[in-house]
């Protein structure tokens, strides 16, 4: 078989040097371009792939690319940007899975009342999929325009899609709180992940306006086939990458922490990157995979659920290959195991 060609925009990024890694174990994938406004070679923005790749970024033009026989582009832009690369590249019959925010929500209101901005591309939101494959995996296959999910939202809603779609907790007031590593928010600078700024010290930011909560409830109401809200609080922490979540919810049935396990063992069976576990995950477990772990207990009539992934990897880049695979018909786990 053919390698699927491959195009990557925004090379510089955090997320586009992971999956540049990712995509060069892959049996099925051929990088054919980056884009970048620097024009310079891959290896001198990211040393780590001196040797490992002889390309150097272009500027973006839909035709190049679509000249060179690119056949699914990786969009690693800010959200925003990105909406306004993609529409000439779906025009080209370029396929895209795009891991800014720009197609995750399926209401433009709601876009624009928590990302404050004017949505410019509702044409091709009405077509894009989710992209979390362990609760939309058959509407991934074959779709041109892939949402890759937010890094928080995934420890949310697989952490929580079990209790839901089983009804065992109130679909209302679930408190999701999270901790991120600073590459959680990009490599472009900024002044709260500066060194000093946010070395030994934790703190909250975004508190109740945070925009991955219209994205969680999205998802999870669809799990549950009822509308779902969330409370959640994210946290930055002095680490360079990972995500915990601690999330709290109400019973709405008394249940033993042993049936919750074996019923997330059952639910997560035939789903290879999540890794239900009986005792509390750390980043550390999932530092450089595609795995996300989950724990879930009982305690004092509440559930808790503890999920952790690494924010760059299964909260990006690793889920945007299993994206590629269900896309292009690989096995979910071809370079990623
Ligand atoms: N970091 C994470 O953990 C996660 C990130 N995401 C999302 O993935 C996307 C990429 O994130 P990440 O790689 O971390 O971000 P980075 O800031 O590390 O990289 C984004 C890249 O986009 C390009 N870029 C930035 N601004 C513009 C602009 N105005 N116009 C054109 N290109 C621009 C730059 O590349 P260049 O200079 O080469 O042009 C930049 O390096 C974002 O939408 C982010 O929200 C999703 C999940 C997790
Ligand atoms: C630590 C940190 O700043 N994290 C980012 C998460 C970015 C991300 O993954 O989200 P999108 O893809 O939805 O932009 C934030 O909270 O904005």
């Amino acid at each position: 078989m053919d390698k699927v060609k491959v195009a990557i925009l925004g090379g510089s990024g955090y997320t586009a040097v992971e999956l540049i890694k990712l995509l060069l174990r892959h049996p099925g994938a051929e990088i054919v371009a980056i884009t970048s406004r620097q024009s310079e070679h891959i290896a001198d923005l990211h040393p780590s792939l001196l040797g490992r790749l002889d390309l150097r970024c272009e500027p973006f033009d839909p035709d190049a690319l679509k000249s060179k026989g690119t056949q699914v582009v990786f969009g690693c832009l800010p959200h925003g940007t990105s909406m306004e690369s993609i529409p000439p590249l779906l025009e080209r019959g370029m396929r895209v899975i795009d891991l800014s925010a720009d197609y995750r929500l399926r209401d433009v209101k709601v876009y624009e009342q928590w990302y404050k901005e004017t949505h410019h591309d509702q044409k091709n939101l009405a077509q894009a999929v989710y992209g979390l494959p362990e609760v939309y995996g058959d509407k991934i296959v074959g779709a041109k325009l892939v949402a890759n999910p937010g890094c928080y939202p995934q420890t949310a809603i697989l952490g929580l899609a079990p209790l839901v779609a089983n009804k065992l907790i109130e679909l209302t007031g679930i408190v999701i709180d999270s901790k991120s590593g600073v590459s959680g928010g990009g490599r472009t600078p900024k002044l709260s992940f500066h060194f000093p700024e946010c070395n030994e010290s934790v703190t909250a930011y975004a508190v109740g306006t945070h925009r991955h909560t219209p994205e969680i409830e999205q998802a999870l109401s669809d799990v549950a086939g009822a509308p779902v809200s969330v409370i959640f609080t994210p946290h930055l922490m002095p680490m360079d990458r990972g995500i915990f979540s601690t999330i709290y919810a109400t019973l709405t049935r008394a249940v033993t922490e042993a049936e919750l396990v074996e019923l997330y063992r059952s639910y997560f069976a035939d789903k290879p990157f999540v890794r239900v576990r009986t005792n509390p995950p750390a980043t550390k477990d999932t530092t450089g995979t595609n795995f996300l772990d989950v724990c879930v207990k009982v305690v004092r009539g509440k559930v808790l659920v503890l999920a952790a992934e690494d924010n760059l990897v299964r909260g990006a880049s690793g889920v945007a290959v299993q994206n590629f695979n269900r896309v292009f018909g690989f096995d979910e786990r071809t370079g990623l195991m």
